[in-house]
């Protein structure tokens, strides 16, 4: 097991921040384009307990597409794999993660995967309970226990700022609506969704959230199991196959680690039984990826061969 050390950490960072002028800072949902596009920050967690970091870690970032991991855990432990997986498919699209075109071709019309935002608002329409609140709830509840801090919410501002732009979200929803993939009222759902994708932590506890699904679905601390080891070898699947939406064949070449990343600029990544790491950097490529986050894992991959394959 390499040692990560904080000042190479932190020599990568300074490296990796060199490209932020080529990237660019998410405003099509307003609140996120007040985003600073030279921040970039790292933790990486180790079953140790250790973590190493480089950048302003304090900094919170908002989920954004990252969440979709965690709803789709949650939801498969709700629901089991069968149920889940008659919603949604397990397919890499090749397509933004946006896009709205798949939902005509494929037949039976059902989103391809669980990483694409058609194919998560069918997993979020899925988080069970009885009212928006009450799986909100359930959801954070999770959440923190991941991340092993009670104190994780979501930013009011950024969950508001998109569900009052969200329109193509809304068009997914009513299509998924038409194909009886859900079946709520889509104001709901977009409540739900938006709130979900506005839960915000610290690099830091992006990284422990990984560590848990390095490790199979134990807690590092405890060992307790959070998840079952199928959620969490799904989940790592996904990452790999689609988690860095049309770019993942790309990354998996040049990084090869399962990670998912979110238009926040954040990243979760997670090294099978060697650690988890959590990268916060806003300045995004023309894919929707941190373009100094990638930059900075694939340095990091090289350094201490963290590819899986
Ligand atoms: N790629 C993303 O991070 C997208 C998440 C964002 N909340 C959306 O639905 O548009």
């Amino acid at each position: 097991m390499p040692v990560y050390s904080q000042e190479e950490l932190v020599r990568f960072v300074e490296e990796a921040k060199q490209y932020a002028r080529y990237g660019k800072v998410a405003d099509y949902i307003p609140a996120l384009g007040k985003a600073d596009p030279n921040e970039l920050s790292i933790a990486v967690y180790t079953p140790d307990g250790k973590v190493a970091s480089a950048g302003d870690v304090t900094v919170k970032v908002t989920l954004q597409s990252i969440s979709k991991i965690i709803t789709l855990a949650l939801v498969l432990i709700d629901r089991g794999e069968d149920e889940v997986f008659r919603k949604v498919g397990m397919e890499p699209t090749g397509d933004p993660f946006n896009s709205i075109a798949k939902l005509e071709e494929v037949q039976p019309a059902k989103p391809l995967n669980p990483m694409i935002n058609a194919g998560a608002l069918a997993v979020t329409h899925m988080i069970r309970g009885r009212s928006v609140e009450e799986r909100l709830e359930r959801l954070l509840a999770f959440v923190r226990r991941l991340a092993g801090n009670e104190r994780i919410s979501y930013s009011d501002e950024v969950a508001r700022s998109e569900f009052e732009t969200a329109f193509l979200n809304r068009s997914l929803c009513y299509f998924l609506k038409q194909h009886r993939i859900i079946d709520e009222d889509v104001e709901e759902l977009m409540d739900l969704y938006t709130k979900q994708c506005a839960i915000e932590m610290t690099c830091i506890d992006l990284a422990r959230i990984g560590l848990v699904f390095a490790l199979d679905g134990r807690d590092p601390h405890s060992g307790e199991r959070l998840m079952p080891l199928d959620v969490a070898r799904i989940c790592k699947t996904f990452m790999v196959t689609c988690g860095m939406y049309n770019a993942s064949g790309e990354f998996a070449i040049k990084i090869g680690i399962p990670a998912k990343s979110g238009v926040s600029g954040g990243i979760l990544a997670a090294v099978p039984s060697r650690c988890g790491i959590g990268i916060f950097g806003p300045a995004l490529d023309d894919k929707g990826n941190s373009l100094t986050g990638v930059k900075l894992l694939e340095r990091l991959a090289r350094t201490y061969s963290l590819s899986i394959f």
